[in-house]
Formats: structure tokens, C-alpha cells, sequence
């Protein structure tokens, strides 16, 4: 429950996106379909009118205190002054200047104007149990109008128009003419996006042939870097032991930050004179891996993807070294996708696909942004293993791939 807390906050950008856009579309309803508030017993009521003011509560408790009734005289003289001086002071906040603005400062200022009134509502029954017929849940009925007007706030999202409409037109089927809830609009898409994803949720395979070698792909900028550290800390925990070869020899930067990933992982990385060739790097790493009876090796590669044609060919060449030393390496080829990119990813796991042999994705920095959607999309369109999903910098913000857990905390679902 705690990681699935840690999710949706993380997720927080997306979830609040879809979150408020159904609110507004269930708000939205068309006022032929009125009444369209559904009135629920809820627990006892805030006893709001039930609290007796405080003159009562004094004129009460008066005759049980015996007091001399010169002391009860000057008292009540103190009382009269106290009460002209309050009346006359201007009261710090404008909490009391209007009925409003007199609500109890829990309720938060957004929800002021929507609280309702207790008194219209009570019934009879509600009022002879103390009870009032509280909260009021909107609901509005499921028409093509509605529909559109989901499939926009999925679209927003970074869904896409064939995703969002496969959604959409699921959640439709057999509900039409039925009046819904926000809650239960987000339960039917949650279950629907969580049933996209099931297939593809798929943590990284294991094999029992060692070095199994895994070569991570991805545009600049994606993420792969931190990904391969913060795998490289995983499998380590797990007991396995890494070799990291920093492939992107072109830039010095890279290569310095995957040694820092590196030492935090407690792994070797293997490096190259900056510019040297990447495939001659990525056999030496194989020898070495070999020869440490290393489980795991992981390649980073450069993600120049302005120059496809260079890209394509350093990739092949590593390829072609590798399986000199194993005939089935590389064993999988990760692509590393950016989540802020939104729509973008799909175009990166097409021309990724031409370029490797793409075996599975990994979906970086799903924290802090609003298009988390795109990865449905991605399972609906490609149906790649997802078999992990980054949501944060550090070294344990690399996640398992849930789609039921990712699913509720994109529609920002509680159950
Ligand atoms: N918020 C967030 N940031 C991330 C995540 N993964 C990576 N980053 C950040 O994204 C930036 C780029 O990450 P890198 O790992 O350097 O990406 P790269 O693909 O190796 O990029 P190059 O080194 O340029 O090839 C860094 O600032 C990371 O800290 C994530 O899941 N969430």
C-alpha cells in the first residue's frame, strides 16, 4: 500500500491531470439529465448546529453556580463590557465578516463554495438519527458526448487517438445511458488501461548462461545512464555480479557519470580513450566479464540519433564483436525512453526497432510529468516488454513494471 502510495505521488502530474479533467466532465452534465446528484447516508453529522452556542451554554450553567450576588453583579457587569469590546473590535481575520467565510478553516478554501448547506438537505429520518444525507455524489450519464469528451482528457494525457479510443470505447461497452460517478469512471478506465498493460509487464528475463549481456539503447538525454546504475545496484543486491562497459565513448561526460553510477552500485566500469571505438570497448568488457565469471554485462551506447545511418552501423559493429565471444549475445537490447517526451517515444521505438533489435523497454522519469499515458500507448502499439519504469534520480527510483498499480495512479484512482 505504501509503494503503491509512493507511485501515484510520483505519478502526481499525470493522476491530477486526468483526475481534474473528470471532475470537470462530470460537472459538466447537461442539465436535462438533472437530477444528476445522488444524495448518500454518511456517517453522523458534523455536528454543526448541534454545538449550543456559547450564551446558551452560560444561561444554562448559571443556576448551578452558586455565587455572591455582588460577585454575580460585577461579574455580569465584566461580561456586558466584554461583549460591547468584542462587538467593536475588528476581529484579525476576516473569518466572521461573512457566513462563507465562517466555515471551519478544515475544509479547504477550494471546497468552501461547494460545501453544502446541512440544513436543505436533512431529512426526517436523517434528522431524528442525528444524520445527514451527506456527501452528495455527482454523477453523470454515459453518452457520445461524454465519450468525446473522455477521449480528449486520454488524448491530453499522451495517449494518443488510437489508444484513447480503444479505451474509451471498452469502458463504453454495455454502459451507455448509465449515470457514473468520477470514482467509478476511473475504475472502469483504470481496470481498462491495466488490462492494455497486463501483457506486457515483464521483468528483465534472467538467463543461466553467463555474461548474459544486456545492451541499452535510447536517445541522448533518456536516461539510460542512470537506468543501467540503478539495474547495476539491483542485480548487485540480488547477489549478482555486473560489469558496466560506458560505450557512449564520444562524450567525456557520459562516461565520468556512469563511473560515479558506477561506484554507488559497487560495479566496474569498464572505459575507452574518449573517441576510441565502441565495439572495441564492448569485446573487451565481454573478455573481462567472462573472465570475472561475471552474471551480468550491461553496454551503454551512445544516442546520437541526428546521424542515424552512424548510429546504425556503431550498434551493428558492437553487435558483431560481441558474438564472437557469444553467438547469442547481445541477450536483450533495452530501450530507455523518456516519459517528458511524451508522443515523441513512439517515433524513438519505431526507429530503434530499424536500428537493434529492441527486446524490451525501460520508461524513465514518470515522476513529474503529465503524459505517463504515452506508456499505455507504447503497450498497445508495440507490445514490448515493459520491464521497468524510473521515477525519480536516485539509486532505488527504478520500479517494477504493475499495471494494475500504474493504471490507478495514472487516473489517479483510490480504491
Ligand atoms: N526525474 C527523473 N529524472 C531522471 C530519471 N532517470 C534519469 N533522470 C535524469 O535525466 C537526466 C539524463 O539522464 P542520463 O542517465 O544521463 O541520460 P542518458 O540517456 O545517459 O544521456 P546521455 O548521458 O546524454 O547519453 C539526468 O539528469 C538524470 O538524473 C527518472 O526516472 N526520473
Amino acid at each position: 500500500m505504501a509503494f503503491f502510495k509512493k507511485l501515484k505521488d510520483r505519478l502526481f502530474n499525470s493522476s491530477s491531470k486526468i483526475d481534474e479533467g473528470l471532475e470537470a466532465i462530470v460537472g459538466d452534465a447537461d442539465p436535462s439529465q438533472q437530477p444528476a446528484v445522488d444524495k448518500v447516508m454518511e456517517a453522523p453529522a458534523q455536528a454543526v448546529d448541534a454545538v449550543p452556542d456559547a450564551k446558551t451554554l452560560t444561561e444554562r450553567e448559571q443556576p448551578t453556580i452558586e455565587t455572591d450576588p455582588a460577585e454575580a453583579e460585577t461579574a455580569a457587569r465584566a461580561e456586558t463590557a466584554a461583549r460591547e469590546e468584542e462587538q467593536r473590535a475588528p476581529r484579525g481575520a476576516p473569518i466572521a465578516e461573512s457566513p462563507q467565510t465562517a466555515l471551519p478553516p478544515v475544509i479547504p478554501a477550494s471546497d468552501r463554495e461547494q460545501a453544502p448547506d446541512p440544513a436543505p438537505t436533512r431529512g426526517i429520518l436523517g434528522r431524528l438519527l442525528g444524520r445527514d444525507e451527506t456527501p452528495e455524489i455527482a454523477r453523470r450519464v454515459l453518452d457520445d458526448e461524454m465519450l468525446e469528451q473522455l477521449e480528449e482528457l486520454l488524448i491530453a494525457a499522451d495517449m494518443g487517438v488510437d489508444t484513447a479510443l480503444r479505451v474509451t470505447a471498452n469502458m463504453a461497452e454495455g454502459r451507455l445511458g448509465k449515470k457514473l460517478s468520477v470514482h467509478e469512471i476511473k475504475t472502469l478506465m483504470s481496470d481498462e488501461i491495466a488490462r492494455i498493460m497486463e501483457p506486457v509487464a515483464k521483468p528483465l528475463p534472467l538467463y543461466k548462461k553467463t555474461p548474459q549481456v544486456v545492451l541499452v539503447v535510447g536517445v541522448n538525454g533518456s536516461g539510460k545512464t542512470t537506468t543501467i546504475g540503478k539495474l547495476a545496484s539491483q542485480f548487485r543486491a540480488a547477489g549478482k555480479s555486473v560489469v558496466i562497459a560506458a560505450g557512449d565513448t564520444f562524450r567525456a561526460a557520459a562516461v565520468e557519470q556512469l563511473q560515479v553510477w558506477g561506484e554507488r552500485a559497487g560495479v566496474p566500469v569498464l572505459t575507452a580513450p574518449q573517441g576510441s571505438d565502441p565495439a572495441s570497448l564492448a569485446y573487451d568488457a565481454m573478455v573481462k566479464a567472462e573472465a570475472d565469471g561475471a552474471d551480468l554485462l550491461l553496454i551503454d551506447t551512445a544516442g546520437r540519433l541526428q546521424n542515424r545511418g552512424d548510429l546504425m552501423e556503431e550498434l551493428a559493429k558492437i553487435v558483431r564483436v560481441i558474438r564472437k565471444k557469444d553467438p547469442d549475445a547481445p541477450h536483450n537490447t533495452l530501450l530507455v525512453l523518456d516519459a517528458t517526451t511524451g508522443q515523441n517515444a513512439i517515433g524513438q521505438v519505431k526507429v530503434f526497432q530499424e536500428i537493434s533489435d529492441v527486446s524490451g523497454l525501460v520508461m524513465t522519469k514518470l515522476d513529474g510529468t503529465a503524459k505517463g499515458g504515452v506508456l499505455v500507448a507504447l503497450a498497445d502499439k508495440f507490445g514490448l516488454p515493459i520491464h521497468a519504469i524510473g521515477v525519480g534520480e536516485q539509486i532505488d527510483d527504478l520500479q517494477a513494471f504493475d499495471p494494475q498499480e500504474f493504471a490507478d495512479a495514472l487516473t489517479g484512482l483510490e480504491r
